[in-house]
């Protein structure tokens, strides 16, 4: 049975459309489907294949403006910030189209009495469910890596951005690709399951929460097709006394708030040692202050709404139980009266395990400011989180920061003396509860292939 799913505008809180879900038939039959188009899509060359993935970039671009409001109207992206990861997707299609026959070349190997080559085979239809917080991104990241891998894609979109998913849609048909191998499934969040149990699906790719990521992959455990989890995180940025105080606000701030405080890898919690703490923590806070919400349609705007009423609110709840127990709120942390999902740039002190501004994970614009003794405490602060995606370090000595995070700091990815987010050519992801496997930098696209060896004898 179908129902209807509404697009609310965060920043009003009014309605912007209602869309369809697809049956449970029109499901298994656009799974079907998607098998029927990796039959042929399998045989295609790298080249054939990178000419439509080239494409894709080139109308993503194209439409970029059009892409960015719609982001906006749908999530509350600040328009300023929609043409950069419109940007971003098209560097992903470049890169992958530029470095897929390569990635999945075959590698000779030796053999005693013969030769070896190990190959990397498409595995078929490969099944996407993705959050809404870079609704163009997220789906480019995962779709484009298995696409050129030879596999084809199913998108189960946010259902706050199905208007960005349908865009994408139009965009591949616009780019010239066979029918269903990308393909948008229209379905609730209690339909995933039964895509990720029907025969032709061969993998099951997931960016969201760490609680959703447990049932995504017990799901996927279940019928034994592979997962890649990319989920939260908490990621902490140490702040050491040898630190450009100047240069870590600055980047700090931007890596706490860009995207409204909404991305897996912000900058979260800021463990500051203590020679440098108060001198840290008043520029931090100034800044903080000067980024005040607004119409996310304006160009000047620094913070927009948080996408979803139920998102804020939790939020405001998460920070009032920070403060229930025992986190001193130096800056927001007041509910706005407001029609959109409104939340201020908010600084908390004091903040300890214990505490959701330390254990959890805050999205929204809250940053969890925490003292630390010296360089092993700081670390060992950063540590103390089950999650474990991104981070960062400031610190004037170079060699020493980079050894501190090389071989002590326990996550996936980590920025030094700055704040970097995704990049095509290096591998994204998490260890700990924030998932496993990794895309971009070629890995991606090997996630989701058949790693075959062929022995030949001579
Ligand atoms: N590691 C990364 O690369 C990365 C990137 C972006 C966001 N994230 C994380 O995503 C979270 C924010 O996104 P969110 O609030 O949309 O996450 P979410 O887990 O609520 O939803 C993610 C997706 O899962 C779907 N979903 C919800 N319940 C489901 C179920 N039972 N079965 C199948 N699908 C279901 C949603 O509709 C959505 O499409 C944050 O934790 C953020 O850190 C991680």
């Amino acid at each position: 049975m179908s129902s209807t799913i509404q697009t609310v505008n965060p920043a009003t809180g009014r309605v912007i459309r209602e869309f369809e879900t697809l049956s449970d038939q029109q499901l298994d039959q656009l799974v079907e489907q998607s098998h029927q188009a990796f039959l042929d899509w399998k045989e295609r060359s790298f080249d054939d294949r990178a000419e439509l993935v080239r494409r894709v970039g080139e109308l993503l671009v194209e439409h970029r403006d059009r892409l960015a409001r719609l982001m906006t109207e749908e999530m509350g992206k600040p328009i300023s910030q929609g043409p950069g990861e419109i940007d971003l997707c098209k560097a992903i299609c470049d890169y992958s189209a530029e470095n897929a026959a390569g990635v999945l070349a075959d590698e000779a190997r030796a053999l005693e009495g013969g030769r070896a080559l190990v190959t990397y085979q498409p595995m078929g239809v490969i099944f996407g469910i993705q959050p809404w917080n870079f609704p163009f991104y997220q789906v480019i990241r995962y779709a484009i890596a298995n696409i050129m891998a030879g596999n084809t894609v199913l998108l189960k979109h946010a259902p706050n951005v199905w208007g960005c998913a349908e865009a994408l849609a139009d965009i591949f048909r616009e780019a010239g690709f066979p029918e269903h191998v990308f393909s948008v499934l229209f379905i609730a969040d209690e339909q995933a399951s039964r895509v990720t149990a029907h025969k032709r699906v061969r993998g099951v790719t997931f960016t969201g929460s760490a609680a959703t990521g447990r049932k995504v992959a017990a799901a996927a455990g279940e019928h034994l097709k592979k997962s890649v989890l990319e989920l939260g995180s908490n990621d902490a940025f140490l702040v050491l006394e040898d630190a450009d105080i100047e240069k870590a606000v600055n980047a700090c701030v931007m890596g706490r708030n860009y995207n409204n405080g909404q991305t897996c890898v912000a900058a979260k919690r800021f463990v500051v040692v203590d020679a440098v703490y108060e001198q840290f923590r008043d520029a931090f806070v100034e800044k903080m202050k000067q980024a005040t919400f607004g119409d996310p349609m304006h160009e000047d705007t620094a913070l927009g709404p948080i996408a979803r009423k139920d998102l804020r609110d939790n939020l405001h709840e998460q920070v009032k139980e920070s403060i229930a127990n025992g986190a001193v709120c130096t800056v927001g942390g007041e509910l706005p009266d407001t029609d959109g999902f409104f939340y201020p740039a908010t600084v908390l002190e004091e903040v300890k395990p214990g505490m959701p501004a330390y254990d959890g994970e805050l999205f929204g614009p809250v940053a969890a400011l925490i003292r630390a003794s010296d360089e092993e405490d700081a670390i060992a602060i950063a540590n103390d989180s089950v999650y474990g995606l991104g981070g960062g370090i400031f610190s004037e000595d170079e060699a020493r920061a980079v050894k501190l995070v090389r071989d002590h700091f326990d996550t996936g990815m980590v920025s030094v003396n700055g704040y970097y987010i995704a990049q095509p050519n290096l591998p994204f992801g998490g260890v700990k509860d924030s998932g496993y496997g990794r895309e971009h930098g070629g890995f991606g696209m090997r996630e989701f292939v058949n790693v075959k060896s062929l022995m030949i004898a001579q």
